[in-house]
């Protein structure tokens, strides 16, 4: 039985139709992840399943029950923001032990509880202090130990390494993963950041304008997007009309379609290449080169269609802006859309 099922949902705020029937099945135990952009309706299709907004039409079920109208305590969901919203009055170890304490569970119990939460968060040594003497990592640790406190049946995150550097993000996103894994829970994440969507789920669901576009793993995702939103949305691609590709490629025009070559695929070389039938041929002048770690980007200008290649930075740089360069990829590896 699917565990979490968003049906039909519809939400207005005023004229504001942010909802349009969105449909959304979440499997027990799964980390999903809500990408898309700002303002797509990912935290209000979180807020519904919290309870902390009603739906305008449409129902919702959780583990088998219907909780589209049920009394937010009553559903057993757990949910951190991107403002960590501590008590500033609580010191770390009280903080945690507020949700237990409302539940009237004996001392021994909280104790017990908090400090195996504690433990898992990694904040030890931190139990007396209070929000104001934590970094923003640590108090959204604290807001992780006091969800998971709990054991709700579903943990709910909205962007909450939004306000986190870059490093430290890397550490709370795989702490995230751990604890869900440890706990056997399920997750959903909401994130405008692709490549925060793609490190930590097993499906994203990708929205646009109220509507889940594409539900897919992230390998499956990277590779087969369905449309051009999802294309552009994941992984830089480059996304070009058939009616100039078959110009610059020689080759026959398609209809009335986009290719879509991710960067990675393309191969470049000074020399031109050797023509076979697997592959598609252009070639242009290297327009600007952007380091990016472990791989270069080179843009191109092929007869002024600007064309993206990433290339492993395993070398020197390789080209020169203005170099004549060649291009060659794969046909199989290049998605028409
Ligand atoms: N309480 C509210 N009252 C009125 N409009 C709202 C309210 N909450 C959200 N909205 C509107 O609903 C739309 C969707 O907002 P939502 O916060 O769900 O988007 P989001 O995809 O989570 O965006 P972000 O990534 O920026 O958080 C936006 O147009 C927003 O202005």
């Amino acid at each position: 039985m699917t565990y979490i099922v968003f049906q039909d949902i519809e939400k207005y705020y005023g004229d504001n139709h942010v909802l349009k029937k969105t449909n959304l099945s979440i499997e027990k135990g799964e980390f999903v992840t809500l990408l898309g952009s700002s303002g797509c309706g990912k935290s209000t299709l979180l807020r519904c399943l919290a309870g902390l907004e009603q739906v305008t039409r449409g129902k919702i079920f959780l583990d088998g029950i219907e909780v589209t109208h049920m009394n937010p305590r009553d559903r057993n969901v757990g949910m951190i923001f991107q403002q960590y919203s501590l008590f500033p009055n609580l010191n770390v170890y009280n903080n945690i032990a507020f949700g237990l304490k409302m539940k009237k569970m004996d001392k021994d119990s909280i104790d017990q509880s908090v400090k195996e939460a504690i433990k898992m968060v990694d904040l030890t040594k931190k139990e007396k202090q209070y929000p104001s003497q934590l970094s923003g990592g640590e108090q959204q640790r604290v807001a992780l130990a006091r969800c998971i406190v709990t054991r709700p049946k579903v943990l709910l995150l909205d962007e909450p390494l939004s306000a986190i550097d870059a490093k430290l993000r890397k550490s709370l996103q795989s702490q995230i993963k751990e604890i869900h894994k440890e706990l056997e829970m399920t997750s959903i994440f909401v994130t405008h950041d692709q490549n925060e969507a793609m490190t930590m789920s097993d499906t994203i669901h990708l929205m646009k304008d109220g509507v889940i576009e594409q539900s897919a793993n992230p390998f499956e995702l990277y590779s087969k997007p369905i449309n051009n939103f999802a294309a552009s949305f994941i992984g830089n691609y480059n996304i070009i009309p058939w009616k100039i590709f078959s110009k610059l490629s020689n080759q026959e025009y398609m209809g009335d379609k986009n290719i879509v070559i991710r960067p990675e695929i393309i191969e470049i070389s000074r020399v031109e290449y050797i023509r076979d039938n697997n592959h598609y041929y252009l070639s242009g002048s290297i327009k600007d080169i952007l380091p990016q770690g472990n791989i270069i980007r080179y843009t191109a200008d092929v007869n002024k269609t600007l064309l993206d290649i990433d290339v492993l930075n395993a070398e020197a740089k390789l080209y020169e802006v203005g170099e004549y360069v060649y291009f060659r990829m794969k046909k199989g590896f290049c998605i028409n859309l």
